[in-house]
């Protein structure tokens, strides 16, 4: 499979002297395509760290990013914004929705600052996957934290990134609906041969995907293929 995101050597420390910390020891990592990778680790282990790194929204102290062998953070910050708007869709515990404009306006948020035309077959089959056409005219604050979630995963989809990132994207929803979202995430990723890095601090969570990447105190201690493990 192809590589599609690569970490060469990447380190992040903050701070400095007694208050320093060394968020990420030298990592590296491969993400594949189509794929779907969660990042697991105790509280302070760095995923967080790690994920911001990969969606170029956070530079790392040093080492190099790979998107599609373009090096991200020898971007210009313009250059960097645009890429992170047109290859990389997040999608974060808060859902991050902007209150004052509808369902549809958000999910159609990233196409239109890009000035792009919107590719609808792709736009209703997203829709129709997530099962958000009827709430496509409400506002964030008229819906669920389950339907939220999935406008948000709508939004990262729609532009077709080359990965999706996301943060703990069910820490603000229930049980029963935090396992219906990472099983739309499931699905998405084989529908649309989607590449997805997922953080997580949920074991089970974790179970639903391809390859499982373990961080232990800044550092990778363990790349596992989920597919690997069950035909063992
Ligand atoms: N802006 C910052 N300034 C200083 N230290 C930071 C900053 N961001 C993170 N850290 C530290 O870096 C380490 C890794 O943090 P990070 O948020 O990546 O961990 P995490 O595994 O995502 O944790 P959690 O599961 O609690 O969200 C921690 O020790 C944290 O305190």
């Amino acid at each position: 499979m192809a590589v599609i995101l690569k970490a060469v050597d990447i380190e992040k420390t903050y701070g400095k002297g007694q208050l320093k910390v060394e968020a990420l020891k030298s990592t590296n990592l491969e993400i594949e395509e189509g794929v779907f990778h969660a990042i697991i680790g105790k509280s302070g282990s760095g995923k967080s760290t790690l994920l911001h790194i990969l969606g170029g929204l956070d530079k790392p102290t040093c080492g190099k990013l790979y998107l599609e062998n373009e090096s991200v953070f020898d971007l210009k910050d313009k250059e960097l914004a645009i890429l992170r708007r047109r290859r990389i869709g997040f999608v974060f515990q808060s859902f991050n929705l902007l209150q004052e404009h509808t369902v549809v306006e958000n999910i159609l948020m990233p196409i239109h600052l890009d000035s792009r035309e919107v590719d609808e077959e792709h736009f209703n089959k997203v829709i129709s996957t997530l099962g958000i056409g009827e709430k496509l005219n409400y506002y964030p604050d008229e819906l669920s934290g389950g339907e939220r979630q999935r406008v948000a995963i709508a939004r990262a989809l729609v532009s077709k990134p080359a990965i999706i990132l996301a943060d703990e994207p069910t820490g603000n929803l229930d049980e029963k609906t935090g396992d219906e979202v990472i099983k739309l995430i499931k699905d998405l990723a084989k529908e649309f041969n989607q590449t997805i890095v997922l953080v997580t601090h949920d074991l089970e969570i974790a179970q639903n995907a391809d390859r499982v990447i373990t961080l232990i105190d800044g550092e990778i201690s363990s790349v596992i293929d989920n597919s690997d493990s069950q035909k063992i």
